[in-house]
């Protein structure tokens, strides 16, 4: 309910955005960017995006609390055709609602990210008014990626490329194994980012370095992207030792340190984050105090009372 009420708040902070809308799937209430009144009808753009298949978007929910989401397309260097963008959508919707969720790693298939847009979709929906169905329809997805209660890591190997790219700033932290690189090729395809990627970037790594990262459609390697705060970490390859962990395994240890602990308590935590990050002030200070009022006291604030913990 706090996640509503937050999103609720981001709604009323937001001037393009005016909709909450009722899922009759999930009985859960979540939100839209757009409104019909700015030519935003989800069943009409999932209708037309359904037409170019391809490809799936996978979601494995594991007991330890944390979801791999694959994007799995290798055929095309993991490139979002029309239904996996309806996949990806549906599988927000399903993380939207588990209760025992923690943690996410967004991850391609193959061992390479995303390479953006399948181009075959693109040219067949060239359209502006298609186009922009495909972007509202994107950005809804992503932002409400973004805002799962999880903390979420996008797990970078290969290519992250256009909307690949974008979809890498939909999660809370990118980890780039070695050889990776992330690039937003926008530039060159005549293109900027529509996916909210470019919104998303000045946030991460600030106005300066999302002008050059974007204006050059720089290639950013590992190094690079620890240096400008595009990555959280690096992923060293290990082929090499018998019984080494997979990178999947090595991002979902990464992740642990964040995600360790009750689940009401992390979901707080990110919950109050996402608060400061998207809401005025006065705002944020509420909506902390709202998420304050469901730990304060809690059994895991009384467990740790009565534990008498020391913090040394
Ligand atoms: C708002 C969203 C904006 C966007 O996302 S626009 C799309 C941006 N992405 C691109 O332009 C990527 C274009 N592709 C490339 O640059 C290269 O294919 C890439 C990813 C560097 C890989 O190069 P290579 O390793 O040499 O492999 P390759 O070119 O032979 O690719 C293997 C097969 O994958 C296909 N592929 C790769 N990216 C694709 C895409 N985005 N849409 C559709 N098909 C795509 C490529 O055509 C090739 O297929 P095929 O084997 O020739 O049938």
């Amino acid at each position: 309910m706090v996640l509503c009420a937050l999103s609720t708040q981001l709604l009323r902070s937001s001037s393009c955005c005016a909709l909450m809308a009722r899922l009759p799937t999930s009985g859960r209430r979540r939100c839209c960017l757009y409104s019909s009144t700015q030519g935003f009808n989800q069943e009409e753009i999932r209708q037309k995006l359904r037409a170019f298949p391809g490809g799936s978007v996978d979601l494995l929910k594991q007991d330890s609390g944390v979801a791999v989401l694959t994007v799995n397309n290798p055929a095309r260097m993991n490139a979002f055709s029309g239904s996996m963008m309806v996949d990806l959508e549906e599988k927000v919707s399903q993380l939207e609602n588990w209760t025992e969720g923690k943690g996410l790693v967004v991850r391609g298939a193959a061992e390479t990210f995303c390479s953006g847009s399948d181009l075959n979709a693109v040219r067949a929906i060239s359209s502006p008014q298609d186009g922009m169905k495909m972007c509202m329809f994107m950005q809804d997805a992503l932002t409400r990626l973004l805002r799962l209660p999880l903390v979420s890591v996008a797990l970078v190997e290969g290519r992250a490329l256009g909307g690949g790219a974008e979809l890498t700033t939909a999660c809370d932290f990118r980890l780039m194994a070695t050889g990776s690189v992330i690039q937003f090729v926008h530039k060159h395809m005549g293109l900027v980012p529509g996916w909210g990627g470019a919104a998303r970037l000045v946030h991460i790594v600030g106005s300066q370095n999302a002008l050059k990262l974007l204006g050059g459609a720089v290639k950013v390697d590992p190094e690079r992207g620890l240096d400008v705060g595009l990555a959280d970490g690096v992923l060293e390859a290990d082929e090499d030792t018998p019984g080494a962990s997979t990178p999947v395994q090595q991002a979902e240890d990464w992740l642990r340190r964040y995600t360790e602990g009750p689940v009401p308590v992390i979901q707080a935590v990110k919950k109050v984050v996402l608060a400061g990050r998207e809401l005025p002030l006065l705002e944020a200070l509420r909506m902390e105090k709202e998420v304050f009022g469901t730990v304060w006291g809690a059994p895991a604030n009384l467990q740790a009372l009565a534990s008498k913990s020391k913090h040394k």
